[in-house]
């Protein structure tokens, strides 16, 4: 298994930076030339016959990178040109030093965007107006330097991060849309969540040679994991029975819902849970059968009968299609006190926002899987503050619960107590009705198997994503939920 990668702050990176120059004992510049170099590597290998590149430079070592860049197109003779955001008279330390050596080699520096050709097809837009160093609102005149890049017809390379993008949370107002960002020393959070994975196009990482002992003193924000890096469920020995994969029992399907709940017990069953029950509306029970005879579906029309359900299953997912009435109030009450892990979703965790039932309860046996909306209703606040720092949401929704959370996006953030991780999987084709419970059914059913509960969400989030990719080999748009289903079951062994 290999071990996740770091993410870290634009803080943390800083320090990377100043610890990186100490180790290998280099000048600062040093290190804005190899930053710059590694860009160039890049860029010339993704667009080896651009005709040519103009580079938009901030004031700072952003900038700075960007005028090493411009230096080193025009030594190989690619037709560049500068757009100097900040006036190169107030440019300091390293960036004054890289703009000199950008005038040496001739790059033509302009400091008006009027001045500046239009880009067409055939132009590189190098985005160096800002790295590590933003934070606060945009101003004025970086704002019109971005809208300028995000209108150029061409192929678009940021430097470090994509300007506008914060490094920290991922969110962004105003931001440069790139096809490609090289980012040094230490991978900011902010590429992979939020706005990040929109924003930033492909993503490479560039050490610059920072030797390895200086990343044990620095804190990351979050771990990322990939395939390689997640526990998976071990090999069934040959005498197996299906009591050794767990019982679990779905609890959902107000009428109107009943699909939501049916897709959580079918996701269950093809991540090879043992047996499925279902306890649904009494009018959901023909449908149920009828597309998947494998699951035992009850009838409760009350609380009171979910009552004896709840004695067998050893995890209950509670949530899919559960809806708000007073008979989803009783269900989730219920449900609540059962001391196996549970799987709460959707309408059960708005049900839990509104604090009528539950009011109060932490449980580190539980896993809370909230999209954004959800989350913010379980904090009492709006979805753009959930949005503007999704990680420190999805903090905020555990201290508050215990337990395991999933916050739902582009990039997964999974809070627990050992800290936050994060997984990039799945595809804008799964924003569609149903994704969600299938989530909640895998987690389920993994747990179930007796993956520990983080390991379990680690898990069921690829899972999800990747059994999303799958399926799309016939497109995005028009992916529906069960599409996944055969998915699941080939990625889950
Ligand atoms: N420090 C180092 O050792 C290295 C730094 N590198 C580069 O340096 C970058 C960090 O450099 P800096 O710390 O100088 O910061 P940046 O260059 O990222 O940002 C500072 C600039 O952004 C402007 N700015 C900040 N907030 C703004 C806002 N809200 N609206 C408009 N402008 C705003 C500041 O006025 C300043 O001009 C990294 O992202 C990376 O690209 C690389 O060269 C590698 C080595
Ligand atoms: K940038």
């Amino acid at each position: 298994m290999d071990t996740p990668q770091p993410l870290y702050s634009a803080e943390s990176v800083r320090e990377l930076d100043r610890q990186t120059i100490a180790a290998l004992e280099i000048p600062s510049i040093q290190l804005m030339k190899r930053a710059a170099r590694a860009a160039f590597i890049h860029l010339r290998a993704r667009w080896a016959d651009i005709g040519r590149i103009q580079v938009f430079c901030g004031g700072g070592n952003n900038g700075g990178d960007g005028y090493v860049i411009a230096a080193l197109a025009a030594q190989k003779k690619i037709p560049v040109t500068v757009f100097a955001c900040t006036d190169p008279e107030l440019l300091k330390g390293d960036a004054r030093e890289a703009y000199a050596y950008a005038v040496r080699e001739g790059v033509q520096v302009l400091t008006s965007l009027t001045e500046l050709d239009s880009a067409d097809g055939n132009t590189l837009i190098v985005d160096a107006l800002l790295g590590t160093g933003f934070s606060g609102e945009l101003r004025q005149d970086v704002a019109h330097a971005i809208e300028r890049i995000r209108k150029s017809p061409g192929p678009v390379f940021s430097v470090d991060i994509p300007s506008g993008l914060s490094a920290d949370s991922g969110s962004a107002d105003l931001a440069v849309q790139a096809n490609m960002t090289v980012t040094f020393i230490g991978r900011k959070l902010g590429l992979y969540c939020g706005r990040g994975p929109a924003l930033c196009g492909e993503v490479i990482f560039a050490d610059l040679g920072a030797p390895a002992p200086i990343y044990q003193a620095v804190e990351p924000l979050a771990q990322r994991f990939e395939r390689s890096s997640l526990k998976r469920l071990p090999e069934r020995a040959a005498d197996s029975y299906k009591n050794m994969f767990g019982h679990i029992l779905i609890v959902g399907g107000d009428s109107g819902f009943g699909g939501a709940a049916l897709m959580a017990a079918q996701s269950s069953a093809r991540s090879g849970a043992g047996l499925i029950s279902l306890a649904t509306r009494p009018e959901h029970l023909t449908a149920a059968l009828t597309r998947c005879p494998e699951v035992m579906a009850h009838p409760v029309i009350s609380g009171q009968e979910l009552e004896p359900l709840l004695e067998g299953p050893d995890v209950i997912a509670v949530g899919p299609g559960l809806g708000r009435s007073p008979w989803s109030e009783q269900l989730l009450a219920r449900a609540g006190r059962a001391q196996v892990p549970l799987v709460v979703d959707a309408d059960a965790l708005n049900i839990l926002a509104v604090g009528r039932v539950l009011a109060g309860v932490k449980r580190d046996d539980w896993v809370l899987t909230p999209h954004v909306g959800e989350a913010a209703r379980l904090l009492g606040c709006n979805t753009a503050e959930v949005l503007a720092d999704p990680r420190a949401a999805a903090v905020a929704v555990q201290q508050k619960f215990s337990g395991v959370v999933i916050l739902k996006g582009a990039g997964t953030l999974i809070a627990h107590e050992g800290g936050v991780d994060l997984i990039n999987s799945g595809n804008p084709g799964m924003a569609s009705g149903g994704m969600g419970d299938l989530l909640t059914g895998i987690v389920a059913a993994l747990i179930g198997q007796h993956l520990p509960l983080v390991d379990a969400a680690r898990l069921a989030v690829w899972l999800h994503g990747e059994a999303g990719n799958r399926a799309t080999e016939d497109g995005q748009r028009g992916l529906l939920a069960t599409d996944l289903l055969p998915w699941i079951r080939r990625l889950v062994d």
